[in-house]
C-alpha cells in the first residue's frame, strides 16, 4: 500500500539526514545564515538552506526521493562556496561537508533502490 511504501522512504531521509549533519561537526550549517550578523548575504543568494529547513520539509513530506534531499543539500553547500572566499573556515567546511556527504547520499540512493 501506498502508506507502507511511504514510511520507509521517510525514514531513510531521516537517516540520510541524520548522518548528512553528524559530519557538520562545527554546526555552522544547523541554521539559516544570521541575517543580521551577515546583513549582505542575501545580496549574493538566492535560496539559502540549511539543516534546521531540511528536517523541517522532511519531516512536511517535501522530499519524495533521496534526489530531493541531496538538492537541498548541495544548495547549502554551494551558497556557502559561493558566499565565503576560499580561505575561510566555512568554505573549509563546505568542501569537507561535500566530500563526505557524498558517501551517505549514493549509499542512501542504493538502499532506496534495494528496497523500491
Ligand atoms: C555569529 C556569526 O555567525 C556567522 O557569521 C555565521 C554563522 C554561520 C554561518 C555563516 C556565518 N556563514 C555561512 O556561510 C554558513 C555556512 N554558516
Amino acid at each position: 500500500a501506498l502508506e507502507l511504501q511511504l514510511t520507509p522512504m521517510l525514514m531513510l531521509l531521516r537517516s540520510a539526514l541524520d548522518q548528512l549533519q553528524e559530519k557538520d561537526t562545527a554546526r555552522i550549517f544547523a541554521q539559516p545564515v544570521d541575517l543580521k550578523e551577515v546583513p549582505d548575504y542575501l545580496e549574493f543568494i538566492s535560496h539559502p538552506m540549511d539543516f534546521s529547513t531540511m528536517r523541517s520539509k522532511l519531516e512536511s513530506h517535501s522530499y519524495r526521493s533521496v534526489a530531493d534531499l541531496e538538492a537541498d543539500f548541495n544548495l547549502m553547500v554551494s551558497n556557502c562556496l559561493l558566499y565565503n572566499t576560499k580561505d575561510t573556515v566555512f568554505y573549509k567546511a563546505a568542501l569537507r561537508l561535500r566530500d563526505l556527504g557524498g558517501a551517505v547520499l549514493r549509499h542512501a540512493q542504493r538502499q532506496a533502490t534495494n528496497a523500491g
